[in-house]
């Protein structure tokens, strides 16, 4: 009997979700309350047109992931667009990927989804309303993919002065563009990417730009290319060994934030760091730091604080685990997702979240390789998931690492680390790739590709040459270890890693191949 999936949302995590219901054949109706498809990437100047927006990116925004490592791996992105991609050519690569599998006859437009409720019978009953009709309907499906996101509830901090200081505050979801701050003395708060990225185009225009960080010293800034290669084909490709216990914040706990502008405007002076905000006061537009030291005449503040996870067609207790659960690690981790494999919900698990996720790497894999995973089990044609308890169980064990693992401000509850998960699921999957099987089908040119090229999504593994920290240790001892471990990313480690630049490789791994590819093996 054909079985019903409600997709919500049809952004970077809905889309390959549709299309992996089409190609598991499961029935997908996908809800978007937006006329367009994309999500958070379909640009709109909101400071233009003074209205809101769903978009929370910024004009001068370049996608921190490199193109090869952002790629659905069964429609590359063309070999010819730039290897950082601004959000014209992601809204161009969304649309075209939406148009080869044929997605948007699935997709109800201007449709809110108001509430997901269970059924005695196991299913779901959606509730949603469509825009131009102004009336509630329902329907009840057999699997529900949440695919809506969760960049859309901005996180405010809490500073002592925040309601009488006389500037301008605003959250980062609301910045776009960095002319409307002309002469300006602007403090950004933050040291994530979007943090960074503000900063940097603001000092093309702003009188002088701070940036306010919580510890008060500046995070791992990777630039976007190291020795030729995009760092995200190298930095990010460390998997924490699950037996390392990380004192403070070295790169590898922590999420590095990409930019390559900023050394030369630290460097310059055009920005200037600062630590956590004290007070802000009305006096003087003025902000006390933690340190003691008072700027004056702050103009504006933006803070760019990050997200809440937040579902509100969805009773909290689904995907956080409830208050007890809460309780136990609310104190030590910023979000809180009780999440088999970051997806389902132990209880529950015919509802399935995709994209939820703080990665290491790019979103759009994961999200492929997570709508494989779930629309293979909801189709059964895998082994199924384990039961509620084992669930349960890895999922402590997800936040009890995450503890030994991850620095405090690291410490978020959705962070994966993107290989080693990637491997998991397309393990589960079935479409892991033997590196004989490879040779065997495409000879030996192709084969060394996959074995020494990226770790794209289009090999989906990364299959052995990966420098694990204890063969390093085993083999070339304490000091080198040091050194690779805490140390600068040189070319020693380069060398180690044996990456090579794809630009060139990518351009044999066709379409055709890499299709072929998933099936064969
Ligand atoms: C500034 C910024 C930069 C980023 N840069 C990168 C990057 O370089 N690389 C990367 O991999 N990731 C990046 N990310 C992470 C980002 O979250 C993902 O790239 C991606 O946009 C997430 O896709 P999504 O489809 O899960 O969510 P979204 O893009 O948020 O899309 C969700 C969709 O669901 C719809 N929706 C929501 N609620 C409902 C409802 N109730 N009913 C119906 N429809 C609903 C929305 O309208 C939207 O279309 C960035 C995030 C931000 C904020």
């Amino acid at each position: 009997m054909a079985k019903y999936v409600a997709i919500i949302g049809a952004g970077i995590s809905g889309l390959p979700a549709i299309k992996q219901c089409l190609d598991s054949d499961l029935i997908p109706i996908c809800f978007e309350q937006n006329s367009f498809i994309g999500g958070l990437w379909r640009y709109e100047d909101i400071s233009e047109k003074n209205k809101e927006s769903y978009s929370t990116i910024y004009k001068g925004i370049l996608t921190n992931t490199s193109k090869e490592m952002s790629t659905y791996s069964d429609f590359p992105i063309p070999v010819d667009w730039p290897t950082y991609l601004n959000y014209t050519y992601v809204e161009k690569y969304i649309d075209m990927y939406a148009e080869n599998f044929n997605l948007l006859p699935h997709i109800k437009f201007n449709t809110t989804v108001l509430k997901v409720s269970i059924l005695p019978d196991k299913r779901w009953k959606v509730k949603y309303i469509i825009k131009s009709e102004n009336e509630e309907k329902e329907e009840v499906f057999d699997f529900v993919m949440v695919c809506s996101g969760h960049h859309s509830k901005p996180k405010w901090p809490e500073f002592k002065g925040m309601n009488l200081f006389k500037g301008e505050q605003l959250h980062s979801y609301k910045y776009k563009r960095a002319i409307n701050f002309e002469n300006k003395r602007v403090l950004v708060v933050g040291s994530g990417n979007s943090a960074m990225d503000i900063a940097v185009e603001l000092t093309h225009v702003a009188s002088q730009v701070y940036i306010s960080i919580h510890s008060g010293k500046l995070p791992w800034i990777a630039p976007c290319f190291l020795k030729g290669k995009s760092q995200d084909s190298i930095i990010k490709s460390f998997p924490i060994p699950s037996h390392l216990k990380l004192p403070t914040d070295p790169l590898i706990a922590t999420s590095s934030t990409i930019n390559s502008e900023i050394f030369q405007c630290l460097a310059a002076g055009t920005i200037i760091v600062k630590p956590n905000i004290k007070e802000l006061k009305s006096e003087n537009s003025q902000i006390e730091f933690v340190d003691g030291t008072i700027l004056e005449n702050i103009d504006v503040v933006i803070y760019s604080t990050g997200y809440y996870i937040d579902y509100p067609f969805l009773e909290k207790h689904i995907y956080t685990g409830g208050d007890e659960i809460e309780q136990v690690y609310r104190k030590d981790f910023l979000d809180i997702a009780w999440l088999y494999r970051s997806i389902f919900s132990p209880k529950y698990p015919n509802i399935a979240f995709i994209g939820l996720a703080h990665r290491a790497g790019s979103l759009l894999p994961i999200c492929e390789m997570q709508a494989r995973y779930v629309t293979s089990l909801f189709k059964g044609s895998i082994k199924p998931l384990p039961s509620q308890n084992e669930m349960e169980r890895s999922i402590h064990k997800y936040y009890e690492n995450g503890l030994k693992k991850y620095c405090k401000s690291a410490r978020s509850g959705i962070r994966l680390s993107h290989l080693p998960y990637m491997d998991a699921l397309s393990k589960e999957v079935g479409c892991y790739p033997h590196p004989y099987e490879i040779f065997k089908k495409f000879g030996f040119n192709f084969w060394k590709l996959f074995m020494f090229g990226m770790a794209t999504s289009i090999y989906s593994k990364d299959i052995g040459f990966y420098p694990h920290s204890y063969e390093i240790y085993k083999k070339f001892g304490f000091n080198f270890w040091k050194l690779f471990m805490f140390g600068m990313a040189t070319p020693i480690k380069v060398a180690l890693t044996n990456w090579r630049d794809s630009r060139e490789d990518a351009k044999d791994a066709t379409y055709t191949q890499i299709v072929e590819k998933d099936e064969s093996v």
